[in-house]
């Protein structure tokens, strides 16, 4: 189909091959056509088998070497094929837009940030926290309305979770039922469907976006019924995930910024953050206030006492802060580590706004299936994700041709691969636009951050793959586009602020007043985009290959990227050696799509140790 592009990859002493180990094993390590249109994933796939088939546990293959490589990049062949059909892959396409280079803009940046945090969630952390069978496990569902999915999303759904979920209407916000256009429409991973009606305001806090008895639908914005909140005179309740990170302050800066009586703090937490999380909770009169290690519990009582702010510590605290009446929630903890928390929050209903994606592309069929079970709505705040929910507003899914992530490029947009292979966690924390944690800079940084983003949006979204594309634009400032059938190219601008997204889904389906710099395109003067580069950002390729392939793909990649992540931040794993960590990785386990949260769990940690070894396998800074 597509015509086969092999650019040489000059590859590095030291580079575990990042770009090209996949799909050396597929072609057997010599020049080779493209495996069809499903080509790019066809290692992994092979190995996986259908998707979502059940197989009894996690295989592991031989360790091989990883050697320096070539990469492929696919093209499609003649232009539009890359529309017509669902299944078709085009990708790295060519940009249609003229490029040019050399404009900046710069975020201005929250006060106070440092630019090198650690990574809270990192490798150290995760497996030792009692994520799996732990203390307080989530009531998953329990008092929460059943889920009555029937249809397209449902089924899919059902079909790949022995989850109980049978029968019944799946009701779509504002009414309406999941219908053969949809399905003859979107064949793919799509949940997140904007309803052809334009979505109506919010109803009774605490409801989902079912849109009527026995509804619950998952990622749906508002219908009657809804916990879409509004920005009316009722006081809304709020429960921040991760409210002492970099959107988690965004988010208090908005509350803050609120008037009076608007909203109400219901439960603060952070992991260590003691000072911070007291002065939030007490500013904001919290009802309670966790770190999640316990280790800082005395701090956080001492901080709190005679404030009447409630002070606890340790996952269990986490997931009763999570599971406190909330009609709104924010989930903004870092990592896989957020997982628990956001499932928690998911099966008692009301709106959640998602800036966690790691649990999504861990988790997504688990994740979706537990919103819609207990009637939670759930609203994008990842910036690209809820350009493409704002733009989607209103519209008819099956007009939407292809969705446009844009990538800012990171800190090395520019940088060849052997200045790449020098690169510090001091120089790839230092975003060229975004002022973010440290994590998701250094995934910003290597690309693996619009990876999870592309598989964030094809579980999010209406669209399959092979129509989701990624355009790097170093200006920032459009954040998604959706194509539609006429052609027509809707678009969501703004300056690089999380308070934009974030309140578009505090308020969601009305618009709050933010005191963010407007963007001032006169003064930008031009836009530019371009493709990404395949061969010195490996980590966009083998994040579409994971969604590609399915099952576990997707739980694997995210938890080595966390693992590397967290050892190049200290220093023990070489920047290139992030994304050959992974792919090392996803070619040594094999895994059907874990059912339910346990086995996601244990290939989660299956995955860490796998990766953990392999990064120890590595020269120091490789
Ligand atoms: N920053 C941004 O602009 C964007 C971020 N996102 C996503 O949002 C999430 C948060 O990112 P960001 O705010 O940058 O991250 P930060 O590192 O700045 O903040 C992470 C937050 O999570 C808390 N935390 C970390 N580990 C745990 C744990 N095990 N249990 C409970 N709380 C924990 C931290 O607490 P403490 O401070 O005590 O360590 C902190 O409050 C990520 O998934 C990211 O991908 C998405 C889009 C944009
Ligand atoms: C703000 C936000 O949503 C981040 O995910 C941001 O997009 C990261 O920048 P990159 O585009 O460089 O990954
Ligand atoms: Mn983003």
């Amino acid at each position: 189909m597509g015509a086969f592009v092999r650019p040489a990859h000059p590859g590095l002493p030291g580079d575990g091959g990042a770009a090209g180990g996949l799909r050396r094993r597929r072609a057997g390590g010599g020049r080779t056509r493209a495996a069809g249109p499903r080509g790019a994933a066809g290692g992994l796939r092979r190995h996986l088998g259908r998707r979502g088939r059940a197989r009894p546990a996690v295989r592991h293959r031989a360790a091989r070497p990883a050697a320096g490589g070539r990469c492929a990049v696919y093209r499609s062949g003649r232009p539009g094929a890359d529309r017509i059909a669902p299944r078709q892959r085009g990708r790295a396409r060519q940009c249609p837009v003229p490029v040019r280079r050399g404009l900046g803009l710069r975020h201005r940046r929250l006060p106070g940030r440092s630019g090198l945090r650690r990574a809270e969630a990192g490798a150290r952390h995760l497996p030792q926290q009692d994520l799996v069978g732990g203390a307080g496990r989530p009531r998953l569902g329990a008092g929460g309305r059943r889920w009555h999915g029937a249809g397209l999303h449902a089924r899919r759904l059902a079909g790949r979770h022995r989850a109980g979920h049978a029968g019944g209407q799946h009701r779509l916000a504002g009414g309406g039922s999941v219908g053969k256009r949809h399905q003859a429409a979107f064949q793919g991973e799509g949940h997140l469907l904007p309803h052809s009606r334009p979505w109506r305001a919010a109803g009774p806090a605490g409801r989902g976006a079912g849109g009527g008895p026995g509804g619950g639908a998952a990622v749906l914005p508002a219908g009657p019924g809804s916990a879409a909140l509004g920005v009316g005179a009722v006081t809304r309740s709020v429960t921040i995930l991760g409210s002492t990170g970099s959107v988690g302050r965004s988010t208090v800066a908005l509350l803050d910024a609120a008037p009076e009586g608007r909203f109400r703090v219901e439960a603060l937490v952070a992991n260590r953050d003691v000072a911070r999380l007291a002065e939030q909770a007490i500013r904001h009169r919290a009802r309670c206030a966790v770190v999640a290690d316990p280790a800082c519990h005395a701090a956080l009582q001492a901080a709190l006492a005679g404030t009447g702010v409630e002070a606890a510590a340790g996952l269990a605290a986490v997931e009763e802060a999570a599971s406190r009446p909330a009609d709104w929630t924010m989930a903004a903890i870092v990592g896989a580590a957020g997982l628990r928390s956001t499932l928690v929050a998911l099966g008692r209903g009301g709106t959640l706004a998602l800036a966690n994606k790691e649990s999504l592309v861990c988790a997504a069929e688990l994740v979706l299936a537990t919103a819609r079970r207990g009637g939670a709505t759930l609203l994008p705040v990842d910036s690209e994700h809820n350009a493409i929910f704002q733009a989607l507003h209103g519209q008819d899914p099956a007009g939407v041709e292809r969705i446009i992530l844009t990538a800012s490029g990171g800190p090395f947009r520019d940088w060849d691969l052997a200045r790449m292979a020098t690169a510090t966690p001091a120089q790839a924390v230092r975003h060229p636009v975004w002022s973010m944690g440290a994590k998701i800079s250094v995934d910003s940084a290597t690309m693996m951050n619009k990876g999870l983003e592309l598989i964030e949006a094809a579980r999010l979204f209406p669209v399959p793959e092979p129509r989701i594309d990624v355009l790097v634009h170093p200006q920032s400032a459009v954040h998604g586009l959706v194509q539609f059938a006429d052609g027509s190219l809707l678009a969501q601008l703004g300056t690089p602020d999380m308070r934009t997204p974030i309140a578009y889904a505090l308020a969601f389906p009305e618009r709050l007043h933010v005191d963010a710099p407007r963007l001032d395109l006169a003064a930008l003067g031009r836009l530019e985009f371009q493709a990404p580069d395949p061969v010195r950002f490996p980590a966009l390729r083998l994040a579409r290959e994971a969604l590609q392939a399915g099952g576990g793909a997707p739980t694997i990649l995210n938890a080595a990227n966390e693992v590397a992540v967290a050892l190049f931040l200290e220093g023990r794993l070489g920047f290139l050696g992030i994304a050959a960590v992974v792919e090392q990785t996803l070619e040594s386990l094999t895994a059907p799509l874990a059912d339910g949260l346990e086995a996601i769990l244990a290939l989660d940690a299956e995955a860490r140790r796998a990766a953990t070894g392999f990064a120890a396998g590595r020269a120091p800074a490789c």
